[in-house]
């Protein structure tokens, strides 16, 4: 008689188990009930974030989710968007939230984490602070090597290539002149001038590599959001259904490319062992031997625990993970950052901004002193006020919460908030704060010049276009020196108007490319003066 029963009431212990914990807990009970719901669906299903997410379309969304429900909003039963300095980016960023899993779920190159997706506190601060120096702005402002590659870059090659182009009288794609340029650029301060890549001479075979590089972005989001599906269908050799082969072989080319790259530092660096420096200072690999001087301190240590043979092979592994990192991250986003720039000065409702800024480089003595340029004030406010609209990484940042965390601004602040909650802010949010930045959507770099002590004082607590805390932008300093350089070259020179923009919105994600129109992005009639 017994018997029956006792299936029956365990299964009715395990419906109620369920529903407690994927209905009545995540509505009624948890803490993050009280925050308003992005959508109805919210509280108890990931499905509506997860939509948006895989069309690159997260970043709009949650935009208007904070415009019509304040600065705390939850977007699905675990997760939740914060929009404000105090409560929100100050507690999370600044605070050192730990990154959890996102990131290491995608940027995990040779199978070794950059310092970029560590998720934890120890392994990323000891990392980072090998970089500190190389990074430093007084560090780049004072090195006669970066001087060198800047004016070989921009005098010798990016200026003679304009000029080819600008003579034929067709407009030139800005997107791809970008990618190039700052490609070449990044990868001469971190692998030496003489083995950096040279985008900028043969613009059709980087507009390929880089066509290749962006394709692979919207496959991101399976094995970042949706990673025991994306394991279980590589164990099963399905994965071919969610992301294509092409994907996988395009990565292991710019894997394959990067650790030539790096074992031609490599050359150069042991020929410094024996008493050879380069000849030249700028073919020295500024971060490429940073690390590896840093790292071979390690090596004793781990040569006891693996064997010497494998310890050298997991050191080229691990040097070769955090160069791609630097190399990618530096040149994707400034070259998405330039191309917005471009755009904005060149359409014709900004014309006197092009001409402000001629007059102001006109006045330097010398376009390659790295101080004079940074100290231009016009320049600075334009660049700024692009990071403000245009950041190349607007989207969301997920951090992981820690026990008991409070959140929000202060009168309607949620506390008790347990341990493990997805907690994410977005520039794109933080720049468009209409208290803080008056009629958000224009561009006006006056802002950045006419404010009052106070108001930019508040501007700056928002701007958020290299992030904060332990985890900003390592690069931020480089970023601003090369896109400025890059600036002074091309405005003092030539002068440009826009033949085709259709394509400059931003796309949805985490970083925000301009979306194109049948392929085409940006393209400007340049003028050489
Ligand atoms: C306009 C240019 C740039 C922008 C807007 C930008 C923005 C950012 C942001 C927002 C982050 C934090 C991302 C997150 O936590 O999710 C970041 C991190 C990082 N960026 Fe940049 N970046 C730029 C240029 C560069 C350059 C030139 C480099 C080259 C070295 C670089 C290297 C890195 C690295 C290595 C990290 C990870 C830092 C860490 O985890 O400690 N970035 N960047």
């Amino acid at each position: 008689m017994l018997t029956p029963a006792i299936p029956t009431i365990t299964l009715a212990l395990l419906l109620g188990i369920v529903v407690y914990r994927l209905v009545f807990y995540p509505i009624l009970l948890s803490p993050l009930a009280k925050i308003p719901s992005a959508h109805w669906t919210a509280p108890f299903s990931r499905l509506w974030i997860l939509y948006y997410r895989s069309r690159q379309q997260e970043t709009p969304t949650v935009h208007n989710a904070h415009a019509r429900l304040g600065p705390i909003v939850r977007l699905a039963p675990n997760e939740i968007s914060v929009n404000c300095v105090d409560g929100g980016i100050r507690t999370i960023y600044a605070g050192g939230y730990e990154k959890g899993d996102w990131y290491i779920n995608v940027f995990n190159n040779y199978g070794i984490p950059p310092m970029f997706s560590m998720p934890e506190h120890g392994p990323h601060s000891r990392r980072r602070r090998m970089f500190s120096n190389i990074y430093a702005k007084s560090t780049l402002q004072n090195s006669a090597a970066l001087t060198t590659i800047t004016k070989t870059l921009l005098k010798d090659r990016l200026v003679q290539r304009m000029r080819e182009m600008s003579r034929s009288d067709k407009p030139i794609e800005f997107y791809y002149l970008f990618t190039a340029i700052t490609l070449d650029f990044v990868s001469a301060y971190v692998f030496g001038l003489a083995n950096a890549s040279r985008c900028i001479e043969k613009p059709d075979l980087d507009r390929a590599f880089f066509e290749d590089y962006k394709m692979r972005q919207p496959y991101q989001f399976w094995p970042q959001e949706m990673p025991i599906l994306t394991a279980l269908l590589e164990r099963t050799g399905l994965k071919w259904l969610i992301v294509p082969h092409k994907v996988s072989s395009t990565n292991n080319g710019i894997e394959a490319w990067i650790l030539q790259l790096c074992d031609q530092a490599e050359i150069v660096m042991r020929e410094a062992d024996g008493g050879k420096e380069p000849a030249k200072p700028e073919d020295w690999p500024t971060v490429y031997a940073q690390l590896r001087n840093a790292l071979s301190r390690d090596l004793l240590k781990q040569d006891l625990e693996l064997g010497a043979d494998a310890s050298v092979q997991t050191q080229r592994m691990t040097k070769a993970s955090e160069m791609l990192d630097h190399t990618l991250a530096g040149f994707d986003t400034s070259s998405i950052l330039l191309t917005f720039f471009a755009w904005r000065l060149s359409r014709p409702e900004n014309a006197t901004w092009q001409e402000k800024l001629r007059k102001e480089f006109a006045g330097l003595t010398d376009e390659f002193d790295a101080k004079a340029v940074d100290a231009l004030p016009m320049l600075h406010a334009a660049l700024m006020e692009t990071l403000r609209l245009h950041a190349s990484i607007p989207g969301n940042q997920p951090r992981i919460t820690p026990a008991a965390a409070t959140l929000g601004v202060s009168d309607h602040a949620v506390s008790g908030i347990p341990a493990g909650v997805r907690v994410q802010s977005q520039a794109w949010s933080l720049h468009r704060n209409p208290q803080v930045f008056p009629d958000p959507e224009a561009w006006r770099p006056e802002r950045w010049l006419e404010s009052s002590e106070t108001q930019m004082r508040e501007m700056n607590r928002w701007f958020w276009a290299f992030g904060s805390g332990g985890r900003m932008c390592v690069g931020s300093n480089l970023a601003m020196y090369d896109m400025k350089a890059i600036i002074v070259a091309i405005w003092s020179r030539f002068e440009t108007e826009v033949v085709f923009d259709e394509g400059m919105t931003h796309k949805g994600g985490y970083v925000a490319e301009p979306a194109g129109k049948d392929g085409r992005v940006l393209e400007l009639r340049v003028t050489e003066l």
